[in-house]
């Protein structure tokens, strides 16, 4: 690891509770408090789940990734905490005090129109700096957005990122995984696996139709994606039933009470030819611009 990784001593941090689990681990709220007043900072604590070695090297290339990272819409990096006992490596996080986007949703509903552009410009400006940085995410979903505050919503999760190399534009995965398929655009979904800028623009579309459907979980991308394939399909009949609806150019239809500004944007990251969808920095632009329009 880089000698500029903050170590944060184990013994300091004081467990609070859990926060949620993912495939590698679990991540955990704790207290970094050296002096054992209870005056230290709140942390997210990701523990990386003792010996399989594949996730050694996944968390390693997790924290080099996001130790690059600085900017006000990426979740922060802190540093690393090891215990020597019991050979446990943590990756520590900034604690984002309002949780992941869906849950936020689904406890204020009475997010308006133009906290939701909001939000929309600053995970486009967030994928607009990862995007300058040559990184694919390929797990942008409402499940990994944080929220800071009212008013700031972070990208978060980076364990599925890939940075493209400098003679390509997209970045081929060999190892499938339990692959989130409905956030996915097609050329991700087919044998190609490839991913790129592009396929962060489609699932931003998810996003953005998760966002203004306010999270709620009947109608979300999974559910409405099976309703249409019916949802009587298995297995890997699923990827290629949903590629081809996605072929024959149906799409989630427009949330209740979405704008239709808004819906023909959201359009737009689901061209079905990569080329055709627009970049990061357009999508701000629109998003700007649409928030402009609905407050006159
Ligand atoms: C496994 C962990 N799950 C969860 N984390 C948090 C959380 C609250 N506040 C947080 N502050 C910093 C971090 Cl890193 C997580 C949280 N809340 C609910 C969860 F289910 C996670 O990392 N999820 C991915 C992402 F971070 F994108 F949401």
């Amino acid at each position: 690891l880089q000698e500029q990784t903050p170590v944060f001593e184990e013994r300091y941090l004081r467990y609070i509770s859990q926060l949620g689990k993912g495939n590698f681990g679990s991540v955990e709220l704790c207290r970094y408090d050296p002096l054992g007043d209870n005056t230290g900072e709140l942390l997210a604590v990701k523990k990386l789940q003792p010996s399989k070695r594949s996730f050694l090297a996944d968390f390693t290339k997790e924290i080099k990734t996001l130790s690059v990272l600085r900017c006000d819409y990426i979740v922060r990096y802190r540093g690393v905490s090891y215990s020597t006992g019991r050979l446990i490596m943590s990756l520590v996080m900034e604690y984002m005090p309002h949780g992941s986007l869906i849950g936020y949703l689904e406890k204020n509903a009475s997010v308006g129109l133009s906290r939701m552009l909001l939000f929309a410009s600053q995970i486009c400006k967030g994928m607009e700096y990862l995007q300058s940085k040559r990184y694919v995410h390929r797990d942008l979903a409402a499940r990994n957005i944080l929220v800071a505050s009212d008013s700031l919503v972070k990208i978060a999760d980076f364990g599925l990122t890939k940075i493209i190399p400098d003679d390509k534009e997209y970045y081929r995965v060999t190892q499938p995984g339990e692959s989130p398929i409905f956030w996915h655009a097609p050329e991700s979904i087919t044998e190609s696996s490839k991913f790129s800028h592009k396929s962060d623009v489609w699932s931003l579309g998810v996003l953005l139709h998760e966002l203004f459907s306010d999270c709620n979980r009947h109608q979300n991308p999974k559910r409405l994606y099976m309703q249409r394939i019916s949802s009587n399909t298995q297995g890997p009949a699923i990827p290629m039933q949903l590629l081809f609806v996605l072929k024959d150019n149906w799409r989630l239809p427009a949330p209740a009470h979405c704008p239709a500004r808004v819906y023909a944007l959201i359009g737009q990251c689901w061209a079905y030819s990569p080329e055709d969808r627009p970049s990061f920095s357009s999508l701000s632009d629109q998003i700007h611009s649409i928030a402009q329009e609905e407050t006159l």
